[in-house]
């Protein structure tokens, strides 16, 4: 049989692989209650062996005591919206109209010297922006974005959101450092749900998903982040080192789901070339959104080798290889 260090560590990577499987992969192989026992296994050994218990640990899920306030983060490589791309290049967050995509393009092919370039493409999910610190395979830092430069500390909240991984599988290239940048939010049904219970005990209803998202990663107790059912995303790279940094954004988010990251689907974030793949591109996520999980504002492009964003650096914090471009603010969102 097995010591209860043994133990714990079999049951930490068996409910890891079983909770990526039910939360990531939309695919469980075992059902609820065998989860459920393992889970109170764990729990067991934890209270009988409290030096067994770590930050790291599936049953940190829950939630645990309150904070009396956030700490603040310093973002060593700033998490940049990509609204600020607008402001710095004249687009405040309205629509970005095509005549503008059309110069976008122009003035990346002319930065680039190039005839047509490869962007990357993906939704712009109408969440919050995280950031997560990854040391040796191990979540150790999760922060907000603030103000850019600045965030909160919102670790024992994100250890709740079961989606985002407490520690990245062994088996996987683990980098001795990984920043990873995401969005935490809420999916439509999940909304429905919440707004229902909270109506249901006479507690406030949220206007929309996002609102929701931010009210319960903005709790100081957990535990009730721990009830709220956020999920994520990640879709980008801030920080690498012990890996090699894959050399593009496709190649990245190839990766980061290997890591076990929920990454949108592939249908939805196509590499396309030229401003004519950009404009079907939107063309084709603007019908496609009102059947979409999550709430979008509009699509992100990215150039999607990074030697060329490196070539194209950043006009004051903004990104000159990345644009967001927003839908029309008159369309009705569907809930
Ligand atoms: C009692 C109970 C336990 C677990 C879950 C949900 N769930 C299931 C799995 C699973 N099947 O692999 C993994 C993680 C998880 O959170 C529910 C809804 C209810």
């Amino acid at each position: 049989t097995l010591t209860p260090q043994q133990r714990v560590a079999e049951l930490h990577q068996l409910l890891n692989r079983y909770g990526h499987e039910y939360y990531v992969l939309d695919a469980p192989t075992v059902p609820d209650a065998e989860y459920d026992r393992l889970f109170r296994e764990l729990q067991q050994l934890e209270q009988e062996h409290p030096e067994l218990a770590s930050a790291d640990s599936p049953t940190r899920r829950v939630g645990g005591a309150p904070l009396d306030e956030f700490q603040q983060v310093t973002h060593s490589v700033p998490m940049l919206s990509l609204s600020n791309a607008f402001s710095d290049m004249q687009l405040s967050e309205r629509e970005l109209r095509h005549e503008e995509l059309l110069q976008f393009d122009e003035r990346v092919r002319k930065g680039l010297d190039a005839a047509e370039v490869e962007y990357a493409t993906e939704p712009k999910f109408d969440g919050l922006a995280i950031s997560l610190l990854y040391r040796d395979g191990v979540l150790v830092q999760a922060a907000t974005r603030g103000d850019g430069v600045t965030g909160e500390n919102v670790t024992e909240n994100i250890r709740t959101v079961r989606a985002i991984p407490l520690r990245l599988p062994a088996g996987a290239a683990v980098p001795s450092l990984l920043e990873v940048r995401g969005e935490v939010l809420m999916l439509k049904q999940d909304f429905d749900k919440l707004n229902a219970e909270q109506a249901a005990r006479g507690d406030k209803t949220f206007a929309n998903p996002r609102n929701a998202a931010a009210g319960s990663l903005r709790q100081l107790d957990s535990r009730i982040t721990a009830q709220r059912r956020l999920s994520f995303f990640a879709y980008s790279i801030a920080q690498v080192e012990g890996e090699d940094w894959p050399a593009s954004h496709s190649a990245e988010m190839a990766w980061l789901r290997e890591l076990g990251f929920p990454v949108v689907a592939e249908d939805l974030r196509p590499v396309v070339r030229g401003v004519d793949g950009l404009i079907a591109y939107y063309e084709q996520v603007r019908q496609r959104r009102p059947g979409l999980p999550f709430d979008i504002d509009g699509v992100v492009y990215k150039v999607n080798q990074r030697a060329l964003q490196d070539e194209l650096g950043f006009v004051s914090r903004a990104p000159r290889w990345a644009i967001a471009h927003k839908f029309p603010a008159e369309e009705a969102l569907t809930q």
